[in-house]
């Protein structure tokens, strides 16, 4: 146990007086600042570390790469590396100290799960807390504690225990707990332990592009790539044959099953991934979306893969005109199933929010609905484990709403997932569905969707 007294403050930190960094200074350092972001504001980590590292022209591929590494499996592992760290901490974290537990929780995280050299991983963290001046005070009990943790074969049989609820907050364990048993909770906190392979969609023969890309053909139609290779490298991707999408994302529409020449509107569209797949199936696509910079990169996304839609940037709330014939609504949501793909999630996230959240959804469904002709079919999904997001908010929707009935989903739809299906027909995937022998190929994203239909 360490004692977390400051020592007297000193001069101003050194590191501001170095002609030059030394090497792997700044990857630690825009690591330290992104984790600081999702511990402190409870900022999303991928646009964070985009953001840092935009900034960072100069950085090497390699570093940009370790960056987001040792930040994500911090972000992954932040239960158990807090309690390595506060068993090594005899007053616990002091207060007010600036970015400390950032730099604590890298440097820890660099030791136990990332293969750097330890002194490599002790020495940058000390250098960054003399470079942030209320952490400065605190250098030498960085120096400390992470040595112990380098030193202690106990801390370092820390990876490898993936069935392990410490690195799920309490709140979001309990709540899943109640919504799907404690085994459920448990192999879907066991499922968040490893960073998933990458699904795509493609736009069509999956059997051959899956041998193409060497990957495996999801029972869903998805392809998972074995290999981790830069995405634009790989054969396809320029000439706009697939894009990426975690497979249970690409159920909703599917579920919708888009015809030819329909009019169909995507609400909730950007980045695309949804868009995609219906104008993939020659709908006439109106892709509608609140954010003009997402609108954008859904733009971007539909020109590399050649397929023509209309976008229009507006909130969904002032939406009017002709009803379409079927509706996707994917609205925004608390994103408690992409936990898998982005760990910060768990952390960033507040139980008020998905209160919020469910509100707002309400409000999206509701005129969603008011978007559909009769006889046209409306999916509603979202990305959330938390039934007020999914299953509740189709439960009061039906009930105020006479005018929709539910179309149950089928097994067959979904490549035989009958697993992923409630009592009333809604598609309801875990992470821990799809096993595989291997961590990496299993598993997918968690959500939920219903498909209703108008009746009148
Ligand atoms: C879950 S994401 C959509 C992901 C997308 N469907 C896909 O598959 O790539 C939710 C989107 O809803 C948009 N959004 C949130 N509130 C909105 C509103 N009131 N009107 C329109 N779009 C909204 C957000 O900008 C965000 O892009």
């Amino acid at each position: 146990m360490l004692n977390t007294q400051p020592p007297p403050r000193r001069a101003r930190p050194k590191a501001a007086r170095r002609p030059a960094d030394p090497p792997g200074l700044v990857a630690r350092r825009i690591a330290v600042e992104a984790l600081a972001a999702v511990l402190q504001r409870h900022a999303p980590l991928d646009e964070t570390l985009d953001h840092l590292l935009a900034a960072a022209t100069d950085l090497p591929e390699r570093d940009r790469a370790l960056a987001r590494a040792v930040a994500t499996a911090a972000c992954r592992h932040l239960g158990t590396i807090r309690a390595t760290l506060a068993a090594r901490l005899a007053k616990g974290l002091p207060r007010n100290a600036g970015a400390l537990e950032a730099i604590l929780v890298a440097g820890a995280a660099q030791i136990l799960l990332l293969d750097v050299p330890d002194h490599a991983a002790v020495d940058l963290s000390v250098q960054l807390a003399k470079a942030d001046a209320r952490a400065f005070p605190y250098a030498k009990l960085v120096n400390a504690v992470l040595r112990r943790v380098a030193d202690d074969p106990t801390a370092r049989a820390m990876p490898g225990t993936p069935a392990s609820a410490a690195d799920t907050p309490r709140w979001l364990y309990e709540r899943w707990a109640a919504a799907y048993g404690a085994t459920a909770a448990q192999a879907i906190a066991a499922a968040h332990a490893c960073e998933p392979a990458v699904d795509v969609t493609v736009k069509a023969d999956a059997s051959a592009w899956a041998e193409r890309l060497g990957g495996l053909l999801l029972p869903t139609g998805s392809i998972r790539l074995r290999e981790r290779r830069p995405i634009p490298e790989l054969p396809g991707y320029a000439e706009g044959a697939w894009w990426v999408q975690d497979a249970a994302a690409a159920l909703p529409v599917r579920l919708l099953s888009p015809r030819p020449g329909e009019r169909i509107a995507d609400l909730c569209a950007a980045p695309g991934g949804k868009t995609a797949q219906l104008a993939a199936a020659a709908a006439r696509v109106l892709a509608v979306d609140r954010s003009p910079e997402r609108l954008a990169r859904l733009e971007a996304n539909m020109r590399r893969l050649g397929l023509t839609v209309e976008t229009l940037a507006a909130d969904l709330l002032a939406l009017d005109g002709e009803p379409f014939d079927a509706v996707l609504l994917d609205a925004p949501c608390s994103a408690t199933g992409t936990i898998r793909r982005h760990p910060d999630v768990a952390w960033t996230k507040r139980e008020a929010d998905i209160t919020a959240l469910a509100t707002l959804q309400a409000k999206l469904l509701d005129k969603a609905a008011s978007l559909v002709r009769p006889g046209g079919r409306l999916v509603y999904c979202t990305c959330s484990l938390e039934p007020e997001e999914g299953e509740r908010q189709i439960e009061s929707f039906l009930m105020r709403t006479p005018a929709f009935e539910r179309q149950a989903v089928t097994a067959a739809e979904i490549g035989g997932l009958a697993e992923a299906i409630t009592l009333h027909g809604e598609l309801r995937t875990l992470p821990c569905h799809l096993p595989h022998a291997e961590p990496r190929l299993a598993g997918l994203d968690g959500f939920f969707a219903a498909r209703l239909r108008r009746v009148w």
